[in-house]
């Protein structure tokens, strides 16, 4: 007799692992089941996230601006570091070490809330049944009464250039260098590009990005992207836009890659190449054939806006399926649909998801950009504030970047907020805050900020939606 669940979780990222501990906190009998192998040998719970994705970069992200910050900008407060090294081996251990502590942490979690955490590979073979397929080849199935798939996603390869060991790597490959490469090439202006590529260009390398579109972040408000565009430029990071990438030959310890500009064919040739050019569902033999569960043609599972897929008590959440592939949005997924096989109303904002590139400035955005709401006809009036009037800025020798609002020029509801300055991604919480309750820019301006902080550039942004800054001239005046 099969055990029997009321739910099973396949996956432990941060889709899965959240569904599970919010279903076993709601009292239903709860599994999940995880396949990752860590650098141990043994079973590694978090996903992409915690194993190889936000959390490690981050890890590298934080000790590559150290580094920076000592060896270039103490100087200007008055300290004098000396000659400041960094040893690439050690901060690599850092970062393997957090992410050994956290991963451990969700399996605690996880027997302190119930689940039940099963070792293997996963596949719905009916409804109501998972078989899972231990590491040691031996397959159990298990019943449940509900299914929640959270099952990821992987870098996508492009045939112009075939991973190699350590020449040319995908995401995770790059938080693996031990040394500072002298080139680096990066395929793809995205997050993943621009967050890798400062911290090998922090360390010293000359980093190249290469980027098929001919536009620099569209997916931000374009005076954002502009200037993150001309920070990272003066950074170092050489990025070219209109560059797409047609093919590769490793010769020897180099890898030459040849891309396609308005110009023409050229090549360039790097020390290492790093391919961040998106991410696909990672779905393949996760469900078995003909249960009348629907997959669209790159992979991604069909549902509905409460994450349903088309056999009922099967649901999927997170990065396979639609929708941003971002740790946060799976995991709110995960509580919306435990919630609701829990038998509660819950349902989530899909308008109100913020991203964040954690680059320095980071830049972080919720909602529409100007031309966003523009090309849906709404008319917009919008207010920015820069970073170099804000004193708490320049006492934190931060002052690139600023912080901009759009709001709807009729109701004046809060439509968006793009900020590209340090903390940025903290700052954003206010717009989410803000979409979330239907804010109008009036009552971010209404609104009390300490002093000094560098969220009150948001306040300020505000009040400059009505033209009532206090510490810069306004654009328009009433
Ligand atoms: N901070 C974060 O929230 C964070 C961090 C890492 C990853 N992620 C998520 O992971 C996913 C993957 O990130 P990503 O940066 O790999 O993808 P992305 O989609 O953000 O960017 C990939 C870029 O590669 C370009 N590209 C594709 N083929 C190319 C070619 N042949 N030559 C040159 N350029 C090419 C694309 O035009 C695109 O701009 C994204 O959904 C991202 O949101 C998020």
């Amino acid at each position: 007799m099969a055990d029997k669940f009321d739910v099973i979780v396949i996956g432990a990222g941060p889709g899965g692992y959240v569904a599970a501990i919010r279903a076993a906190q709601m009292g239903l009998k709860t599994a999940c089941v995880e396949k990752w192998i860590g650098k141990d040998g043994k079973v590694a719970h978090g996903g992409t996230c915690l194993n190889v994705g936000c959390i490690p970069s981050k890890a590298l992200l934080e000790a590559s601006h150290k580094f920076v910050e000592a060896k270039h900008d103490f100087d200007d407060m008055g300290i004098q570091a000396g000659d400041v090294q960094m040893d690439v081996k050690k901060m690599i251990a850092r970062k393997d070490k957090i992410v050994k502590n956290l991963t451990g942490g969700i399996a605690g979690l996880f027997k302190a809330n119930g689940v039940t955490a099963i070792e293997g590979t996963a596949k719905v073979t009916a409804k109501d049944k998972v078989e899972v397929t231990d590491l040691d080849g031996k397959a159990s199935t298990y019943e449940a009464s509900n299914i929640v798939i959270a099952a990821g996603s992987v870098p996508v390869e492009i045939p112009p250039t075939p991973l190699t060991d350590d020449l040319i790597v995908d995401s995770t490959g790059a938080l693996e260098f031990q040394e500072t490469p002298k080139r680096l090439g990066v395929i793809g202006a995205g997050v993943i590009g621009l967050e890798l590529g400062s911290v090998w260009n922090r360390l010293g390398s000359e980093v190249t990005v290469l980027e098929a579109l001919d536009s620099f972040l569209p997916m931000v408000d374009t005076a954002i992207a502009k200037e993150t565009q001309k920070l990272l430029k003066k950074q170092g990071l050489d990025i070219k836009l209109n560059a797409r990438v047609t093919g590769s030959e490793v010769k020897g310890k180099e890898v030459v890659v040849k891309y396609e500009d308005s110009e023409g064919e050229k090549e360039i040739t790097f020390d290492k190449l790093i391919v961040c050019v998106g991410r696909r569902p990672y779905t393949k033999g996760v469900v078995a054939d003909g249960l009348g569960i629907e997959l669209d043609q790159r992979g991604f599972i069909h549902v509905d806006d409460q994450c349903r897929t088309s056999v009922p008590g099967v649901y999927a959440i997170g990065d396979c399926v639609r929708g941003p592939m971002l740790a946060h949005k799976a995991s709110e997924e995960g509580m919306m649909v435990a919630d609701i096989i829990a038998g509660h109303k819950a349902q989530m904002n899909y308008d109100a998801i913020p991203s964040v590139i954690y680059t320095f400035p980071e830049v972080a955005w919720v909602g529409m950009t100007e031309q966003d709401a523009k090309a849906a006809g709404i008319k917009v009036k919008t207010g920015s504030f820069p970073f170099a009037a804000s004193g708490r800025a320049m006492a934190n020798n931060a002052t690139e970047g600023q912080a901009k609002v759009i709001a709807d020029a009729e109701t004046d509801r809060v439509l968006g907020m793009h900020i590209v300055g340090q903390h940025a991604g903290e700052m954003i919480a206010q717009g989410v805050i803000a979409l979330e309750f239907g804010s109008s820019a009036e009552d971010l301006a209404l609104t009390c900020y300490a002093h000094p902080t560098m969220s009150e550039a948001v306040h300020e942004a505000a009040l400059a939606v009505e033209g009532h800054a206090i510490h810069m001239a306004n654009r328009k005046k009433r």
